[in-house]
């Protein structure tokens, strides 16, 4: 079966760039991603590439390249699942904020009101792709409401969990170690639907690296993957502060044990805490999952990678305001970097988020810098833990475009985003503007310590022993 017209639901961090890519790299199908949200379709259809919705490296040129030859963003999202034959489900999957599961179940809400409407509006038969994260055996219940409440179409479900990380998304999606697709393969309708998806990435992905599971095996190793990874990061940031207590270098602790081809040198830098969307909602989902099953101690093991990250933010936090004397009351505290890893726009669980806000329960001046993320953003990111009112939130930070400024007659400057700009700067110049003794504590481990250190900057790095 040959796929001529795809549709994604869902035109966000991940449905952009996954279908962008497939547009690009399979110029014959018809790409069209459509949104509820006409804001964010709109940017996307903006003439100037810097209004696109997202910021990613190497996206910008690839729209350029597909929009409007057979890559589309739309709001019409009926005219869309009518026309396509595949439909990709790319909606957001948050951790519930209500009712049963509150704060640990995956929110399904939106992946329901998907399948209600490829059932309504699906005449003929629909290859339906899970690309969202979700629960194990999800698309039982999927393929439950197609079957029941459509128009008695047939419906494949396919699960093709999407392994991209932010800031190198075009890049992974280029060239991914590996594209998972869960199929029913006890069928030949459903072996018909592995196929069609598996023509469709052998334009570019060579077809080693395509893996086919059943569907259950495809929706939870999207969850483990996730979780081992998280686990690392938590592996990492638990030892160094061991580093810190001992004067072990976490970086040379990292850099020894990645060595081990059994361990491998990737994801191993401690760092001011793990964010992102996905990391702590996905082990969230994991472990209410673990107990539903009444796994108490498997659900047990992967919270603590939750509570040590939770942990590695609190304690950079108190680290800055005991060094700084016991109290940043009325001092001027510079964040350089608000995103939660570095060339991405997206600050969701950014762990800046954290320790600006433990910071302000101590009465703190914060000023902030980025270089992509806007003012609006990094308030409503501070208005959502709802801890104070926005006009107290608007009197104790302030963000600004100048990294220069944002460092002038600051008492310490933290670095919560690991920008390769943050390396460049003019230290010296930073240090003459600032409060003395003026302080750095460097949640990214970054910065080389010995200058700064001959500066005359008293240096605080992650995982560094004295
Ligand atoms: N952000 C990431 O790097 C990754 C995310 N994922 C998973 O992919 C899924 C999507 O994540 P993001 O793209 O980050 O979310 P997002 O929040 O950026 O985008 C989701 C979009 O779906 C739209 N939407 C929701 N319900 C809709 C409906 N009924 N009809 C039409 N549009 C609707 C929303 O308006 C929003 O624009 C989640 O399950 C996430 O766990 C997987 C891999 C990487
Ligand atoms: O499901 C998802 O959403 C995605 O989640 C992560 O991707 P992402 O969150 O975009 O970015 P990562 O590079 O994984 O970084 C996550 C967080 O961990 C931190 N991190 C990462 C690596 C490391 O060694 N140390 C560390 O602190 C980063 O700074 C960042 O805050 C996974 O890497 C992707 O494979 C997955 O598709």
């Amino acid at each position: 079966m040959k796929i001529k017209n795809i549709c994604c639901i869902g035109a966000g961090y991940v449905g952009g760039p996954t279908m962008a890519v497939i547009a690009k790299q399979c110029p014959n199908i018809k790409v069209t991603i459509v949104d509820i949200n006409e804001e964010r379709i709109a940017a996307w259809n903006s003439k100037n590439l810097d209004n696109l919705p997202i910021f990613e490296p190497g996206l910008a040129e690839i729209i350029e390249e597909t929009r409007g030859k057979n890559l589309f963003f739309s709001t019409e999202v009926n005219k869309a699942i009518d026309e396509a034959e595949m439909i990709f489900i790319s909606v957001n999957t948050p951790t519930k904020t209500y009712g049963k599961g509150k704060g640990m179940a995956a929110d399904l809400k939106y992946i329901e009101l998907c399948a209600r409407q490829i059932a309504k509006v699906a005449k003929q038969d629909k290859i339906v792709v899970e690309k969202s994260t979700l629960p194990v055996r999800t698309a039982s219940a999927i393929k439950s409401i197609l079957d029941n409440v459509g128009n008695g179409v047939n419906f494949q479900i396919l699960s093709n969990p999407e392994f991209l990380a932010e800031g190198t998304a075009i890049q992974d999606l280029l060239s991914p170690d590996r594209v998972l697709i869960g199929g029913d393969t006890s069928t030949k309708e459903g072996e018909i639907a592995i196929q069609a998806l598996i023509e469709i990435y052998s334009n570019w992905v060579p077809k080693e690296r395509i893996l086919t599971t059943n569907v259950w095996s495809s929706e939870l190793s999207k969850l483990t993957a996730n979780a081992f990874l998280a686990q690392r990061v938590s592996s990492i940031n638990a030892m160094s502060e061991i580093c810190e207590k001992t004067g072990a270098d976490i970086r040379e602790v990292s850099k020894a044990i990645g060595m081990d081809s059994r361990i491998g040198s990737k994801f191993l830098n401690a760092s001011v805490g793990f964010g992102g969307s996905c990391f702590q909602k996905d082990i969230l989902n994991l472990v209410y999952i673990a107990k539903s099953y009444g796994l108490n101690e498997v659900a047990d093991y992967w919270e603590q990678v939750i509570i040590m990250n939770d942990y590695q933010k609190n304690r950079f936090s108190d680290n800055i305001v005991s060094t700084l004397y016991n109290t940043v009351s009325g001092k001027k505290i510079t964040f350089l970097g608000w995103a939660f890893k570095k060339d991405t726009n997206d600050t969701r669980e950014s762990a800046a988020i954290k320790v600006a806000d433990n910071l302000l329960n101590e009465q703190a001046k914060i000023a902030v810098y980025d270089p992509k993320v806007v003012e609006e953003r990094i308030f409503a990111d501070l208005d959502d833990l709802k801890t104070r009112p926005l006009e107290e939130n608007k009197s104790l930070l302030t963000v600004e475009s100048d990294p220069y400024l944002a460092c002038k007659n600051s008492h310490a400057i933290a670095i919560l985003t690991e920008w390769d700009e943050f390396k460049n700067y003019n230290w010296e110049k930073i240090y003459s503007n600032m409060q003395k003794p003026a302080f750095i504590f460097d949640g990214r481990g970054i910065l080389n310590k010995k200058e700064l250190e001959d500066i005359g900057f008293t240096f605080y790095k992650i995982g560094s022993g004295k």
